[in-house]
């Protein structure tokens, strides 16, 4: 039996001027998968995710949704599962609390109570192992903590629309400007959110960092050149002969890889 994937992408190509950024990109996301893009800096990373979560319009190829095609922007239309998008900075309201920060997507599109929506901001802060700071400002927090309480927003459902529930969640360099250990403390954020009831089980991750690649990624596709030029998991990174891989990893100058000065 074939498995449908969630979301697939068909000879996908955008451009940003006369640059060519996606060169017909094909790449299939399934359930309960942990994929990891990487690649060289500038190389359209950040956009697969974007043109995934439906925040940019493609040039031309297809991008179905549970074997859905989507026509337009995600605003454009309801896609048939919801997918959640957790910034590079966790993109926090400054004048709002982390309940208003987390509860923000309810109090503006459910008619649930105030009491209500409170608890369940609150259980989710559980998940990410922030119980009891809602009272508090994204100033008050560290760089982890906020990037945590993002994480919190991002699987917030809604009980009376269980199709709003993310089933996929978009990371883009969540890692990114931490410290070794607060990045250890979100990478196991990552897999456990991957495997609690109320988490998420599916997601596509974009970072830099070597100890989140090897952490939390089940499959990686390297981007270069508008083209995924190798897939493989973590072990394969060390076995592949693979030129631009051999070379990324080992952050050489010399290959294929072109420096940009
Ligand atoms: N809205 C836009 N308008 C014009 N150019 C853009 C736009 N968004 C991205 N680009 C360009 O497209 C290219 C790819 O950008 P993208 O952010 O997807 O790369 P990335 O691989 O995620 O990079 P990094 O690793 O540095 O974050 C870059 O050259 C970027 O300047």
């Amino acid at each position: 039996m074939t498995r449908e994937p969630l979301i697939e992408l068909r000879g996908v190509c955008k451009s940003f001027g006369d640059k060519v950024i996606l060169d017909h990109i094909d790449l299939s996301i399934y359930r309960g998968e942990a994929l990891v893009i990487i690649g060289p800096s500038g190389t359209g990373k950040s956009t697969v995710l974007r043109a995934i979560a439906g925040l940019i319009p493609i040039d031309s190829g297809e991008i179905y949704i549970k074997g859905k095609r989507r026509l337009g922007l995600i605003e454009d239309e309801e896609d048939s599962l919801r997918i959640s998008l957790v910034f590079q900075q966790a993109a926090l309201f400054d004048s709002l609390t982390v309940e208003e920060n987390v509860g923000f997507f309810l109090y503006q599109h459910s008619k649930l109570p105030c009491e209500k929506i409170r608890e369940l901001v609150e259980e989710k802060l559980e998940v990410v192992g922030l119980r009891g700071i809602g009272d508090r400002y994204p100033a008050e927090l560290s760089g982890g903590m906020r990037k945590r309480v993002s994480f919190a927003r991002a699987i917030m459902s809604n009980p009376e629309n269980p199709q709003d529930n993310p089933e996929v969640l978009l990371y883009d360099e969540p890692t990114a400007g931490l410290d070794p250990i607060a990045s250890t403390v979100i990478e196991d954020l990552v897999r456990h959110l991957q495997r609690t009831p109320g988490g998420c089980d599916t997601y596509v991750m974009v970072t830099h960092q070597q100890s989140t690649i090897r952490r939390t990624a089940d499959r990686i596709v390297f981007l270069y050149d508008g083209k995924i030029q190798w897939q493989g998991s973590y072990a394969e990174i060390d076995t592949t002969d693979h030129p631009m891989v051999r070379q990324f990893f080992s952050a050489s100058v010399r290959g294929p890889i072109k420096v940009i000065d």
